[in-house]
């Protein structure tokens, strides 16, 4: 469902991605990790569009080349950014809102959007009404989830999430990550981490990208579909 085909991202003259290909199958979760600079964030947002890149994306038959940034949420990709960039004043529920809004969607179809976010996030319905600048750094990453998954129908891009988590938040994040693929077993999952370990338990793939390249692509032990 997702063809990334020498994939290439230059910052000025320096080559940060140097033909990045692997392809994703529909549901599959995908740890992709490497070291910090490595380009993982890259890859993520040149799949959102929000870096000029060579080579070829394609998903879901589309090639990505002729889908503008803006129009990409609409295909079925949410994407919850390293930093979680949280409008502070609007409340959780309202932050969780927001893509719904500018996508335009209609109130029953964001109804059950948000109906499947609290399902696999049921804290962030407890904290609903309060404003966002008030939860903690772990709760705001659960916004985070919770926002990029009001557009996520078909793939969810999750930028080291686990990054400055307390380990009860990782545990409670990996917990609801298993619960959003139970619910949706169709929905594709790319999650960027710097500690190879980490999501060996819970991706079937094991990504490694290092100084833009891809070093290895390897199933997990007894996770492989
Ligand atoms: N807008 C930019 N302009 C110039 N260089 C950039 C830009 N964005 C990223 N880079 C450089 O590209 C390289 C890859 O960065 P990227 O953020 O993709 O790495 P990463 O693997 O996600 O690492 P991190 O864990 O630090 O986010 C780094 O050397 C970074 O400094």
């Amino acid at each position: 469902m997702l063809i990334l085909d020498h994939v290439t991202v230059s910052f000025g003259t320096v080559p940060v991605l140097r033909g990045v290909s692997f392809q994703l199958r529909e549901g599959e979760a995908v740890a992709f990790v490497g070291r910090n600079g490595a380009g993982k964030t890259t890859t993520l947002r040149s799949i959102m569009g929000f870096t000029r890149n060579g080579g070829r994306i394609e998903f879901d038959g589309h090639d990505l080349a002729g889908v503008a940034a803006h129009l990409r949420p609409g295909l079925g990709i949410g994407y919850a950014p390293e930093d979680r960039r949280l409008f502070s004043r609007f409340t959780v529920e309202e932050n969780i809102l927001l893509p719904a809004q500018v996508a335009k969607l209609s109130s029953e179809e964001t109804k059950r959007r948000l109906d499947r976010v609290y399902h696999v996030l049921p804290e962030l319905k407890e904290m609903a009404r309060r404003p966002a600048g008030s939860v903690s750094g772990g709760q705001g990453k659960m916004v985070a989830l919770g926002r990029a998954l009001m557009l996520a129908t078909r793939l969810v891009l999750l930028d080291e999430p686990f990054q400055g988590l307390a380990p009860v938040l990782a545990n409670r994040y990996a917990e609801a990550l298993r619960s959003l693929r139970d619910t949706d077993p169709s929905l594709a999952l790319i999650i960027t981490e710097s500690n190879p370990h980490l999501l060996r338990g819970f991706a079937e793939r094991t990504i490694t990208i290092e100084r833009g390249e891809i070093a290895g692509d390897v199933p997990n032990e007894g996770l492989a579909a």
